[in-house]
């Protein structure tokens, strides 16, 4: 049986795998991710507790670049390549900080160059633009879909909810609510990611105003935040934080005129998935920013799929097992 070493890193909760896919490539990195990745489950610590995994980061570190650059490819639970990851980026700057000491990176996503500054504890990753334009998100029709009810879900337990469908790095449909924790994510959410308006699928970002997270970051507004919870595509289950989503619940308020007092005179508005805190910048016709933790939680070695069926997996890549001979993740 082969093995590579990985890391276990995460951003506010949002849980990844890393591979150096230069020192340790990995051949079937889709059935790889299939294999270990597991919302609660996913891997094993030194000490025998499970973890969660809510993807894997491919990374190539380039630090003879100026500033040092890191290509990341996220591959996902079904085994579907992530166009970016907002807590995924921030990971990729923690490992490449721990790894060559220094503290800005550019980061090469599928979605563009993403520039990184890890001060301290804290990672901010500049987000590129949200866009709410048709063809970027993308969407099926030709208009916006700013405050829109999707016909398609009638009769679904989704039928009501208004969404706002903007692209992070990844498509989201943003929907209000007056309060998170008491959606049924999972069954709410389903219809609206495999909606008809999405030809390729979208996460799903549920944000009510939230009074208590008002000034939970350091440098946050004396005003109300939001929380947030996200269920995400390629995962197909809710995870403890989403980047992308947080910037989503931002750019969505911006738009709506749905920002909170305080946070919309301020530079930055706190965004409190159930995992954190994140901080979220959404300035006029700029590049969106996401701050907040990201580190390192345990290394060991994993177990590489030899062939497309499951010969060489043994223990906890076994978790996995059953999802191997699915189909990729095509449909999104
Ligand atoms: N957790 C991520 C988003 C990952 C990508 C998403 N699941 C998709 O397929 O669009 C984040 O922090 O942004």
């Amino acid at each position: 049986m082969t093995e590579v070493p990985f890391e276990k890193y995460d951003g506010a909760g949002n849980d990844f795998v890393v591979v150096d896919s230069e020192a340790d490539p990995v051949e079937d990195r889709a059935a790889f991710a299939r294999i270990h990745c597991d919302r609660e489950a996913g891997v094993e610590n030194a000490a025998g507790a499970r973890h969660g995994a809510d993807g894997v980061l491919f990374l190539s570190l380039d630090e003879g670049a100026d500033p040092a650059e890191v290509t990341m490819t996220l591959v996902q639970p079904d085994g579907s390549i992530a166009e970016m990851c907002g807590n995924g980026a921030r990971c990729v700057a923690a490992w490449a900080a721990d790894r060559s000491g220094l503290s800005t990176f550019d980061i090469d996503t599928p979605a563009g160059t993403r520039r990184a500054v890890v001060d301290s504890d804290e990672i901010a990753v500049e987000m590129g633009e949200p866009t709410f334009a048709p063809q970027n998100v993308p969407l099926a029709g030709d208009d916006p879909l700013i405050d829109a009810t999707l016909d398609e879900l009638a009769d679904t337990p989704a039928v009501g909810h208004r969404v706002t469908v903007v692209n992070t790095g990844v498509p989201h449909a943003v929907v209000f609510v007056n309060d998170v924790d008491a959606v049924d994510i999972d069954a709410v959410a389903p219809p609206i990611r495999h909606a008809a308006a999405f030809p390729e699928g979208a996460n799903v970002t549920f944000a009510s105003v939230s009074a208590d997270r008002a000034g939970a970051l350091d440098a946050a507004p004396d005003g109300d935040g939001f929380r947030q919870r996200t269920f995400e595509r390629g995962v197909e289950g809710e995870t403890r934080a989403c980047g992308t989503g947080a910037v989503a619940v931002a750019a969505a308020a911006k738009r709506l005129g749905r920002l909170p007092d305080g946070a919309a005179d301020s530079e930055w508005i706190t965004v409190s998935p159930p995992g954190g805190d994140l901080g979220v910048a959404v300035p006029d016709d700029e590049p969106a920013r996401l701050r907040g933790p990201a580190e390192k939680r345990f290394d060991g070695q994993l177990s590489v799929p030899e062939d497309d069926r499951i010969a060489g997996v043994t223990g906890e890549a076994a978790l996995g097992a059953d999802r191997l001979n699915e189909d990729p993740g095509s449909e999104r």
